[in-house]
C-alpha cells in the first residue's frame, strides 16, 4: 500500500516511523514523506532509509493511494489547495490528523472532490507502535475504506472507529493525554529528587512504576481503585500520600485538565 505523509514533523514523522517498523516486521507498505525543508527530510531518512523523501507534495500525492495530511492546523487549507489541485486527491483515501479540523471542514476545503475523507487522531506513541488512535470517517466513506484505514492504523497501536464526540474526548485522554501522563512522571521525578534520588534514576523508577501500573490493570482487569486497595495498608504509608494528593485536588485537577481542551 502506497502512503504519502504530507508534513513529516512530530506527528507525521511518528506515523511514518511506526509504519517503517511495521514494514521491518513484514507489512507491505511503501511510505513517502514530505516536509518544508530538506534538513527535516535528511534527519528522518538517516534512521529510516526505507522512507522515500521529497519536498514535492504534488508528486507525493499523485503517487499515493493513501494521503495523510499532518501539517499544523492553520496550514491545512493552503496545503490542501496545493495538493488537491487538478483533481489529484480524487478517489484517494485522505486522512487528516489536523486537530479540530472536522470532516465537514475538510469537505468544504475540497469542493467537488471525490477524496474519501477520514479525520484521525493518533498520538506520538505511533512511532513505537503504541498509539491510541481514533478514526472518524466522513458519512460517505465506504465501510471497506474504513476497514483498510483501521488495519493500517492498527499497525501503530490500538484504534477506535468512532463518532466525532468520542474522538474529541478520546483525543483529550490520548492525543493530548500522553503529555499529561509525561507531566505526572516529571512530577514524580521532582518529588524523587527532593527525597534524594538523582533525576535520571527517579525517571527510570517513575517510568517502570507507570509500566507496572498499566500491566497490573491490563492483566487483572481490575478497576483502578480496587488495585489501589491492594497497595494501601490501613494506617500505612500509601494512604498518607493518596490523601495528600486529594487534599491538593488531584482528581479535580485532572478532570479540569481534560475538559480544558474541549473548549
Ligand atoms: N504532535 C502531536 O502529538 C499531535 C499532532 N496532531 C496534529 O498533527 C499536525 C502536525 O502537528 P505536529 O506534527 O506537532 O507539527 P510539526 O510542526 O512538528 O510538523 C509539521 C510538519 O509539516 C511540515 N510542513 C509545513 N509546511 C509544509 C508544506 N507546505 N508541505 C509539506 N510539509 C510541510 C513541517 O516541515 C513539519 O515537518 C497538527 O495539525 C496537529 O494538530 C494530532 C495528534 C497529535
Ligand atoms: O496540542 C494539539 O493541539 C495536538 C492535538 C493532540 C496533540 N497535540
Amino acid at each position: 500500500m502506497r502512503i504519502s505523509v504530507i508534513g513529516a514533523g512530530n506527528m507525521g514523522g511518528a506515523l511514518a516511523k511506526g509504519w517503517v517498523k511495521a514494514m521491518r516486521d513484514g507489512a507491505d507498505l511503501d511510505i513517502t514523506v514530505t516536509a518544508r525543508t530538506q534538513q527535516s527530510l535528511d534527519r528522518i531518512k538517516a534512521d529510516f532509509p526505507e522512507l522515500h523523501c521529497t519536498l514535492d507534495n504534488k508528486t507525493a500525492v499523485a503517487e499515493a493511494e493513501i494521503v495523510v495530511l499532518a501539517v499544523k492546523p492553520w496550514m491545512a487549507k493552503t496545503v490542501i489547495d496545493e495538493i488537491a489541485s487538478e483533481g489529484r486527491l480524487d478517489g484517494k483515501i485522505f486522512i487528516s490528523v489536523a486537530a479540530n479540523i472536522l470532516p465537514e471542514d475538510l469537505k468544504a476545503m475540497l469542493p467537488g472532490s471525490t477524496a474519501q475523507i477520514l479525520y484521525v487522531m493518533p498520538n506520538i506513541a505511533a512511532e513505537y507502535c503504541q498509539s491510541m488512535t481514533f478514526i472518524s470517517p466522513a458519512d460517505d466513506v465506504p465501510a471497506e475504506t474504513v476497514k483498510t484505514v483501521e488495519r493500517l492504523l492498527s499497525l501503530l497501536g490500538k484504534t477506535q472507529v468512532c463518532d466525532l464526540k468520542t474522538l474529541a474526548a478520546g483525543n483529550m485522554l490520548a492525543g493530548c493525554g500522553i503529555a499529561y501522563v509525561m507531566r505526572f512522571i516529571h512530577a514524580m521525578m521532582q518529588g524523587g529528587v527532593e527525597l534524594g534520588l538523582y533525576p535520571a534514576n527517579a525517571q527510570q523508577i517513575a517510568q517502570q512504576t507507570m509500566t507496572g501500573a498499566v500491566a497490573v490493570l491490563q492483566e487483572s482487569g481490575l478497576h483502578p481503585e480496587a488495585a489501589i486497595d491492594k497497595v494501601t495498608t490501613p494506617g500505612g504509608l500509601t494512604i498518607r500520600g493518596l490523601n495528600e494528593l486529594e487534599h491538593s485536588g488531584m482528581t479535580s485537577a485532572v478532570i479540569r485538565c481534560l475538559k480544558a481542551g474541549m473548549k
